[in-house]
């Protein structure tokens, strides 16, 4: 009761007003916002833990949230109250310094989201107003929660969820922006017409929507804010975009400047991914992968950069977005500051949309040469734009960089960020061979062509993938050191003023690197690869770091076999001790796969429908996903068609694909799955009996 009474009087004093400066003294020690301020830095002026003691770092408590699936969150503290999401936005209230829990708030998203949702049932976030808790359910639900009780305030539906083009989900934090709330959503790589929109924070009424890209001409205009900025967008689109949507989904990032009322909105990919099906070929498709800056009183388009124009790949620039001021050529600069998939970091002045710099952080970029700065254009590389023949592309849409949270740090100047280096292979369908699919990858690639060219591509690119934490100097564009690990898939970054960097990794620990020159000062084995951010807070002069563990999304499929506990979150202080993790569970005996019996066609066609069906949740050709396919029992095996048809592990969210695949689809699933796990048994499993022979003859 005392905790509750504290939890209610506190959360509800809090002066919100102050969100815009978050380093006001009532402050410093909350983490209110997404991004801790409306600038999303990422970066907090506590010092207590600092380079010179984080040695002393331990485990002060932890929760264990019951899932295998990743879980993307990023807490927020508002004095002396962390309020957590998991996976299907389940909120819980703790007592920040203890860890005891004061509410959980369940929305009830109905699992079958887990496939309606392209990435999974991920919450990256929840936002903090005046004694509410915001939440954007999957399902397209805005929810007010009172922060003192978990009970609901109100419920506004954000999206219409029937019809062909109404895939949408939602996966992103909200932000409230000054007693509105700003959301948008998901679902451009299944066919929707992306949009933001923005709420009464008191009451969930609708102020204003933002369209990021235009719908069908004859259906004049939407009545929305955007209208005057699709006429803009509308001479950049041609052919019949709008049968799939187009695309343009700002599925995470936003920023806010309360100076410039300006709410900065981060774009996506087009649908279909194929520029040759989506608009002929023609045009730059605005405001794909664009940086879009809104009135936040009216959602009126003030301007726009695009960084990539004539989308193609899968590329988004709905990465992190950080405004900073900075010294650039002789005086401050107001800038916004973007590393998105396309691998090149760019810094723009953010009162204007003005390009100010842009350089390529990846070693290799087979998108771009570099950005022509009198026309802030692109110069692909020749070869770049895809066609029948298949071509490796590096970045790819796996990205150099995506959502995982970028901090930076003004104290160093530098900016954090979690950077990869993926290629993968692309070829485009033929126009006339596209049909869309309602809430399934709607990609227009093409996977079977040329087999053999394909597989060395692949071959080439996995030797040559890179992962590393990048601190990168934005205002000489220069990487000032890195961190190599030993596969892409580390996780989001946390700056602080004790000169720390701190970020999850691959290899299972939670890292923490001086902010200066990256030498590692501290680790722990947490048996989980976290994906999330940290975040650090204050409670009654104590500062502790709290991270969400708990792999999964982005896809990374090169963990090898991957065993880890549930996703927990973690929290940390100085001197913490006598609490510890569980032991992760055995790795167990691999089940030897069985013989493969299909023809080579069966499992190339089992390839196509994997990849397009499947390997967003079970991981790219079928290593390192939720749940490893390669490795199923027998007793699984046999229940296959009633699995993937018929919906027999619906509850755990692995609802049937009955509309999508027939029995014959299913089974050359299966087949590429026994393929696969014949061909990497032996490495997977050393000291495995002799493999068997990879087919009857
Ligand atoms: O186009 C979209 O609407 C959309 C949505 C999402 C999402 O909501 O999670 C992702 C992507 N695209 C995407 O391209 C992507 O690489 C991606 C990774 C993840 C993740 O959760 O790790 N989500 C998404
Ligand atoms: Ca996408």
């Amino acid at each position: 009761a005392p905790l509750q009474g504290r939890a209610q009087g506190r959360a509800a004093a809090v002066d919100h007003a102050a969100l815009g400066n978050v380093d006001a003294p009532a402050q410093v020690g909350n983490w209110l916002s997404y991004g801790r301020d409306w600038g999303e830095q990422r970066y907090s002026p506590l010092a207590q833990i600092n380079a010179g003691n984080v040695a002393r770092l331990g485990l002060a408590w932890f929760d264990d949230l019951d899932t295998m699936r990743g879980v993307q969150g990023t807490p927020l503290v508002v004095d002396g109250v962390l309020y957590n999401v998991s996976i299907y936005n389940i909120v819980t209230a703790y007592d920040a310094a203890t860890g005891r829990k004061l509410w959980t708030y369940d929305p009830q998203v109905g699992a079958e989201w887990a496939r309606l949702a392209c990435c999974g049932p991920s919450a990256r976030g929840i936002a903090a107003w005046n004694g509410k808790i915001y939440i954007g359910a999957l399902d397209g639900r805005l929810i007010a929660v009172d922060a003192a009780s978990g009970q609901e305030v109100w419920t506004t539906q954000t999206f219409e969820r029937e019809g062909l083009l109404n895939a949408y989900s939602i996966t992103g934090a909200p932000r409230v922006y000054d007693g509105k709330v700003v959301i948008g959503n998901g679902g451009a790589d299944y066919g929707v017409r992306g949009f933001v929109a923005a709420y009464d924070a008191e009451t969930g009424e609708r102020l204003w929507k933002f369209y990021t890209v235009p719908g069908n001409p004859a259906d004049g205009p939407d009545g929305a804010a955007s209208d005057s900025a699709m006429q803009i967008a509308l001479p950049t689109w041609h052919g019949e975009w709008w049968r799939w949507g187009g695309g343009g989904t700002a599925w995470d990032s936003f920023a806010y400047d309360p100076d410039l009322n300006l709410v900065y909105i981060g774009t996506g990919n087009g649908t279909p991914h194929m520029w040759s099906i989506r608009s002929n070929g023609q045009g730059d498709n605005l405001f794909l992968c664009s940086i879009v800056a809104v009135d936040a009183t009216s959602g009126e388009y003030r301007w726009h950069y695009q960084m990539v124009p004539e989308e193609d790949w899968d590329y988004t620039c709905t990465q992190p977005m950080v405004l900073a001021n900075l010294p650039i050529a002789g005086r401050t600069r107001q800038v916004i500051m973007q590393a998105p998939k396309n691998g090149f970091f760019y810094v723009l002045d953010r009162a204007t949309g003005e390009l100010l710099s842009a350089e390529t952080y990846v070693s290799q970029n087979t998108w771009a040469s570099h950005i022509d700065m009198a026309t802030g254009r692109p110069v692909l590389q020749p070869g770049a734009h895809n066609t029948a023949t298949p071509h490796l592309m590096s970045p790819s849409w796996m990205a150099a960089h995506t959502w995982h949270p970028m901090a930076y740090s003004p104290q160093t100047g530098l900016v954090y960020f979690s950077a990869q280096e993926q290629g993968d292979v692309y070829a485009a369908m033929d126009a006339g061979d596209f049909t869309f699919v309602r809430h399934r990858s709607n990609s227009g690639q093409q996977r079977r062509n040329d087999p053999e060219l394909r597989a060395r591509l692949m071959a080439q690119a996995r030797a040559e993938e890179k992962g590393y934490l990048l601190a990168w100097n934005p205002v000489t564009q220069t990487e000032a050191w890195r961190v190599p690990y030993r596969v892409p898939g580390s996780g989001g970054v946390l700056a602080t003023a004790g000169n720390l960097v701190i970020q999850g990794t691959i290899d299972q620990t939670l890292a923490i690197y001086r902010a200066d020159n990256g030498e590692k000062l501290w680790e722990m084995d947490i048996d989980q690869a976290p994906v999330a951010g940290a975040i650090t807070y204050l409670v009654d002069g104590v500062q502790y770091i709290a991270i969400n563990a708990g792999w999964g999304g982005s896809p990374v499929y090169n963990l090898g076999p991957f065993t880890t506990g549930t996703a927990k979150l973690l929290v940390f202080r100085l001197d913490a001790s006598g609490v510890t993790l569980p032991p992760p569970p055995p790795p167990g005996d691999l089940p030897r796969p069985p013989f493969l019996t299909a023809t080579e066609d069966q499992v190339a066609r089992g390839r196509e429908l994997y990849g397009e069906t499947c390997a967003r949740c079970h991981g790219p050709n079928a290593v390192g996903g939720l749940k490893d396919l390669r490795w199923m029992t027998a007793e699984t095996r046999a229940r296959f068609a009633d699995i993937v048809l018929r919906g027999l592990y619906a509850e755990r969210g692995m609802i049937g694909f009955a509309d999508v695949l027939d029995e014959d689809g299913a089974a050359a699933i299966h087949a590429f799955l026994i393929a696969r796990a014949n061909e990497d048994y032996a490495d997977a499993s050393p000291g495995a009996p002799v493999l068997p022979p990879r087919r009857e003859q």
